[in-house]
């Protein structure tokens, strides 16, 4: 996918809160030998204030590119720009000072709780990595987190089992937004809870956004959850981002039948929105191998020749000022 977002937001004078460019990850396979292409090039921007869904099926690549996003790994080719600065080139000290304005929020949040801390000393250990504030101002300010994710405050003297779920994942959170940072890539955050505790969650996050001004990247497998929550969604397969659009657009006028076939599979209780289910055969390629062509060519039902040997490039299927981004030959230049 190019980078034609980026350079939108621009002329629209925004200034990108985080931008990647040509982004490449590629693992070395578990079995030592062959390399997996997990991030495959990847071109996309985000704006202060703004979130980002990303969607695809397990293996598409999306927490290798969350963690390349906050630079917790290193690329092995393209850039990662956060308010303008090159992470990649970025000395130690000045990535640490960094670090401050950008968080990960985990699928379990047993993650970065340690069960031997209290609550509020897991919450309270990035202001002190940070030396921020004095332990007196620290406890206060673990309270006033403690209160904004709602929980009493009382809680910072307990551990963590002795919270559900839901609960641990809001002290995730408070922990998270601590440093007060201006992103948060939030990897699948409420795919280990129960239905009715994902909306209290989501709800938190969309409260959180607006009240700190966040921009989040929010990764989940479950379209449902991405719709409910973002701005711009962008799909991934095989380590690239073949569809990439304003919310509502993507979901109502889907252009890469992987992404069709994606939201056709999400339960929809209204029978006027409900789309003919499209089943998708033969599994996610092995990304150690990607196929030729459109790396969906061997799956897609709208398949033809070209798919096979030439690899679409991106395309600009929006109206002016909505860019829809998408990657396959039904909308090149020459469909
Ligand atoms: N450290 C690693 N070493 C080797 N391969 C890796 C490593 N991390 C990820 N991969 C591989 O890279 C590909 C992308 O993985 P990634 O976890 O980013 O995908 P994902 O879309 O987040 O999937 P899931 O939803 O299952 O977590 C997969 O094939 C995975 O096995």
């Amino acid at each position: 996918m190019t980078s034609a977002a980026a350079p939108l937001a621009r002329l629209q004078g925004l200034a990108p809160l985080l931008e990647l460019d040509g982004v490449v990850k590629h693992f070395r396979a578990r079995d030592g030998k062959g390399s997996v292409r997990a991030v495959d090039g990847v071109s996309l921007s985000l704006q202060p204030g703004e979130t980002l869904g990303i969607v695809g099926e397990s293996g598409s690549g999306k927490s290798t590119l969350g963690r390349l996003m906050l630079h917790l790994h290193e690329p092995d080719a393209g850039r990662v720009l956060f308010q303008g600065e090159d992470l990649t080139t970025l000395a130690p000290r000045a990535l640490r000072a960094r670090r401050r304005e950008m968080q990960l929020i985990f699928q379990d949040p047993y993650a970065s709780l340690d069960p031997r801390f209290t609550v509020g000393a897991s919450i309270a250990e990035p202001l002190v990595i940070h030396r921020i504030g004095d332990s007196a101002s620290r406890r206060r300010k673990v309270e006033e987190l403690l209160t904004l994710v709602g929980l009493e405050p009382d809680a910072a003297r307990r551990y963590p089992h002795e919270f559900s779920g839901g609960q641990r994942q809001r002290i995730g959170i408070a922990r998270a937004i601590a440093l007060e940072p201006k992103l948060v890539v939030a990897d699948e955050p409420v795919s280990a809870l129960d239905v009715s505790i994902q909306s209290q969650v989501l709800n938190l996050l969309a409260e959180l956004k607006a009240r700190l001004r966040l921009a989040y990247v929010f990764i989940s497998h479950d379209l449902a959850v991405v719709e409910h929550i973002s701005d711009r969604v962008a799909v991934m397969y095989l380590g690239r981002v073949v569809e990439l659009a304003e919310r509502r657009r993507l979901y109502r006028e889907p252009a890469h039948p992987y992404t069709e076939a994606l939201i056709s599979a999400i339960p929809e209780p209204d029978a006027d929105r409900r789309r003919q289910r499209i089943i998708l055969t033969g599994d996610v390629p092995n990304p150690e191998a990607p196929p030729p062509g459109c790396p969906f060519h061997p799956r897609c039902p709208k398949v033809f020749d070209r798919c096979r040997v030439e690899r679409p490039a991106t395309t600009n299927v929006g109206p002016p000022g909505d860019p829809h981004l998408v990657d396959c030959h039904l909308h090149g230049p020459r469909a």
